[in-house]
């Protein structure tokens, strides 16, 4: 059903990339090492996203792991040796936050461990989904260090103070439901059916207008950089930019008209 190579110029060395109508889907491929983010991995996650990004045929992306891993974190094996002046100078973790500048949806299905980078990677994404296997942390302090890539903001944003704290301050991890009832995730369900059912909303997700569906992702997003009056200012902006596009119009007349709307992207 995946077989349709995306990008049939690319070769991958730590992901695979593959279609399903107007969905792009990532799998992480390092499973001999639990999908350890090294920095290859981030650089082709970082390339086939701008890539689908720019490519008008994709209306949403799903990043996804396998069975027993979304990813284990950040490869520790790669960062073992490095010295202060070499994670600071070479700005390490620079790239690994493009993920958030892609402006089409991201959907999350994550079975097995979301640890680490592998969590930060998760809470970058827009939606995430849990197989019931799947288990969420930060164990940075577990290895002398801390989330760096996000983890600690945006848990914060996501779970609250106490929530954040524990888990950071334990490198304990939590299981699927827990992150169910913290809202971390939208939803549960059995491992194998996640990437299926993970696929169904984000092809729902892509077949609506792309630049509309562009600006909600961009408005709710913003929320979390900006208070309450300067975001309702914001969205309120936003809304009105609606007003510019082919696809308002032809929603609100479908809407009229009793019809389906046919989408421009314009
Ligand atoms: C996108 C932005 C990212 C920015 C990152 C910024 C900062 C992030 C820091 C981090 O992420 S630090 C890493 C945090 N993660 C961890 O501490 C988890 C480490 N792994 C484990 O604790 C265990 O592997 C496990 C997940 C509990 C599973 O245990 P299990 O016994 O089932 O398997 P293992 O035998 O331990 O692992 C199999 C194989 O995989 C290798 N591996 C696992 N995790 C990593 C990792 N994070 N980095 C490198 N390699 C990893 C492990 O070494 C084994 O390989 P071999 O030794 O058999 O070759």
């Amino acid at each position: 059903m995946f077989r349709k190579s995306l990008f049939r110029f690319s070769t991958y060395n730590f992901i695979s990339v593959t279609q399903k109508g107007k969905v792009a889907l990532i799998q992480l491929n390092r499973p001999k090492a639990l999908n350890a983010l090294c920095d290859g991995l981030i650089k082709e996650l970082n390339q086939v996203t701008q890539e689908i990004d720019a490519n008008p045929e994709y209306g949403s992306i799903v990043i996804t792991g396998n069975e027993k891993a979304f990813a284990a974190g950040a490869d520790i094996k790669e960062m073992q040796d490095k010295s202060f002046p070499q994670v600071q100078n070479i700005q390490m973790l620079a790239s690994w936050e493009n993920l958030t500048n892609i402006k089409k949806p991201i959907l999350a299905a994550v079975n097995g461990y979301a640890l680490g980078g592998g969590f930060e990677l998760a809470l970058m994404c827009d939606i995430i989904y849990a197989g019931e296997n799947a288990k969420f942390g930060l164990p940075e302090i577990t290895l002398g260090t801390i989330p760096g890539c996000g983890g600690t903001q945006r848990l914060i944003r996501a779970v609250g103070k106490s929530k954040a704290m524990e888990m950071t301050l334990t490198g304990e991890f939590i299981d699927a439901q827990t992150a169910l009832s913290y809202g971390l995730v939208s939803k549960v369900v059995p491992a194998q059916n996640l990437v299926e059912e993970t696929l169904k909303v984000a092809e729902k997700i892509a077949s609506f207008s792309k630049p509309v569906a562009a600006l909600i992702k961009d408005t709710i997003n913003e929320a979390e950089n900006i208070g309450l009056r300067e975001g309702v200012k914001y969205e309120r902006k936003a809304f009105y930019s609606t007003f510019a596009t082919q696809d308002r119009k032809e929603g609100m007349s479908a809407f009229v008209e009793k019809r389906k709307p046919s989408w421009t992207d314009n």
